[in-house]
């Protein structure tokens, strides 16, 4: 009995010092930065706190010198603050907790200085953990892993695709537009995911030479049904988080719901459907070659492995790591920033005709078929993706991990990072401080991307040039040695729908019983910030962004 009595005493006492002194710990660590501090008291990845923090938060805010901190525990919270938070308390501050302090910058100069020092900045664990639970990859690797991994995946997206990349989403925005067109209801609630459909139907073809017919995605809710590899990868990388975490065979009980159910099986399914595709590939590569991103990455990987050509290479893990970040990340990004664009446009039209100018005087001038001539034309197309991804960037704060000590200059001060401590770029700030971006900067305003020259004839149409940000002030796809490698595919199949959809259609709100234009407007622009984090960031309700498609 006593010894019950001393254990319920001790084992709380215990717990309440190991936690006082983590984060006192913590604290003194960031107070020697010189950084302004902020205080969670709990660590925001920990458990129970992360189940209770969102309905406990009111009450938790009680606590007046953890209010600012506990805002900044909660995911996402950068995007709904956007840049109130850093203006009060500094472009960077610190926020301590009894688990890992986080930096979070909202300093362009700052910014770049991290992405570039990807040594001493390595990429952050967490992310490693959750991307490689289908194999290692690039985005989980750091130092001469990275390097070596970095040298043959990037070559795989150079600008010998674009041209592919060109033909096929043009064909399947053409599918796009037909199908929308011919719907009774205009597909209504169909926009988002057709959108998403053709980021996936693209990198089908151009990755895996594998085409597919158009039809909105919709994610797979039967566990028995047929899927393709692009099925199994787009479903695990939307469930990427419960996919790193849950083991499949507790995602396949039949007391979970349906798509867990699915889930589990495509967790199951996707080793044997990456293995088969690789044998497949292997098998035709002696004959002709064919240019897909799997055979090439397995060509180049293999070559390496025999000493062909290079000592480059990769592991069979990383090929199929690889193959499912190409697939994952490569469509999701895509797919959902076509699908925020598209839905600017339709709530704001007068930015609709801007870029419909544009496309009226190049397509009419050149028509679609010239990838070389065209797409350097449609600079407005472009800054309409540039404007979206600066408002909805796909990764609204950029994670990475201090392990040593770090002196870090910050403006004209040093300032000393101690381990442990992850530090965060916060796109959603950087993208919308007014002394950047002016005192519109929350509004979609894709003009500012271009630059309209003050002297000298005025500008033509299609010869228009796109303005070059801040260094460290736009970090849509990322900066420094990881730059995203998929940024000029993206934009190809972003310019490419984009032209496709807006020089064949207007689109508009469609209007619910009693509301005007203006109020189904409006009703967009909260749909466009009703988002939530998934692989990316996207939608909360993407059947309620419903849109009318007419024939121009
Ligand atoms: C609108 C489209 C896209 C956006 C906004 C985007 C954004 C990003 C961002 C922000 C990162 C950096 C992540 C980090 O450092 O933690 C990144 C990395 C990466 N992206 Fe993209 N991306 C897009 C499209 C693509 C496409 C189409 C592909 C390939 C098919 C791709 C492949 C990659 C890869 C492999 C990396 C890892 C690079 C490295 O760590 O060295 N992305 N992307």
């Amino acid at each position: 009995m006593n010894y019950l009595a001393t254990f319920l005493i001790a084992g709380p006492l215990l717990w309440l010092l190991n936690w006082a002194w983590a984060l006192y710990r913590n604290y003194r660590n960031a107070k020697l930065s010189g950084l302004p501090v902020l205080i969670c008291p709990f660590s925001p990845d920990g458990f129970p706190y992360l189940i209770i923090k969102v309905p406990l938060k009111p009450l938790l805010e009680l606590i007046p010198i953890c209010r600012p901190g506990i805002q900044v525990s909660i995911m996402g919270w950068e995007h709904a603050d956007r840049y109130t938070l850093h203006e009060k308390y500094g472009r960077v501050f610190i926020l301590v907790n009894p688990a890992r302090n986080e930096m979070w910058c909202a300093d362009p100069d700052t910014a770049q200085l991290i992405l570039a020092r990807r040594r001493e900045f390595p990429q952050l664990d967490m992310a490693t953990t959750i991307m490689s639970t289908f194999g290692k990859n690039v985005i989980t690797a750091n130092g001469e892993d990275w390097g070596r991994q970095r040298r043959i995946v990037v070559p795989n997206l150079n600008e010998r695709i674009s041209e592919a990349v060109w033909t096929e989403t043009s064909h399947q925005a053409n599918k796009m537009v037909e199908y929308m067109l011919q719907r009774p209801d205009n597909g209504e609630a169909e926009s988002v995911s057709s959108l998403r459909a053709i980021a996936i139907n693209v990198l089908s073809l151009v990755g895996y030479g594998q085409p597919k017919p158009f039809k909105p995605q919709k994610l797979c809710q039967d566990p028995t049904a047929v899927m393709s590899y692009t099925d199994v990868v787009s479903l695990c990388g939307e469930l990427i988080v419960l996919a790193a975490f849950v083991p499949s065979w507790i995602l396949r009980l039949s007391i979970m719901p349906k798509l867990l159910q699915t889930l589990g099986v495509a967790m199951e399914r996707l080793p044997t459907l990456t293995a088969e595709m690789l044998d497949e590939q292997r098998a035709h590569s002696d004959g002709h070659q064919r240019d897909h991103f799997v055979s090439q990455l397995v060509r180049l990987s293999d070559a390496g492995k025999t000493g062909e050509t290079t000592a480059q290479y990769l592991t069979e893990e990383e090929i199929a790591g690889n193959l499912f970040l190409f697939t994952a990340a490569g469509f999701d990004t895509t797919g959902n920033t076509l699908g925020f664009a598209v839905t600017w446009l339709a709530a704001q039209p007068e930015w609709q005709r801007w870029t419909q100018e544009e496309l009226d005087c190049v397509l009419g001038k050149h028509g679609m078929h010239d990838y070389a001539t065209v797409f350097p034309k449609l600079t407005r197309c472009l800054a309409v993706m540039y404007e979206t991804l600066r408002l909805n960037p796909a990764a609204t704060h950029i994670g990475r991990t201090v392990h040593e000590p770090i002196s870090l200059t910050i403006g004209d001060k040093q300032h000393l990072l101690q381990p442990p401590l992850t530090a965060y770029i916060n796109n959603s700030t950087l993208h919308t401080l007014p002394e950047i971006w002016g005192s519109d900067s929350l509004e979609f305003r894709p003009s500012r991307w271009i630059i309209t020259p003050s002297s000298g004839p005025p500008s033509q149409l299609g010869d228009e040039k796109l303005v070059t940000p801040q260094k460290g002030a736009f970090n849509g796809w990322s900066g420094g040695p990881r730059v995203c490698p998929g940024q000029k595919m993206s934009q190809v199949e972003f310019v490419t729908v984009i032209a496709t959809v807006f020089s064949k259609c207007n689109i508009e709100p469609i209007l619910r019983e009693g509301e005007t234009m203006e109020s189904a407007s409006g009703h967009l622009m909260h749909m466009i910030q009703d988002t939530q984090m998934r692989l990316t960031m996207q939608f909360k309700h993407p059947r309620e962004v419903r849109l009318k498609w007419r024939k121009r």
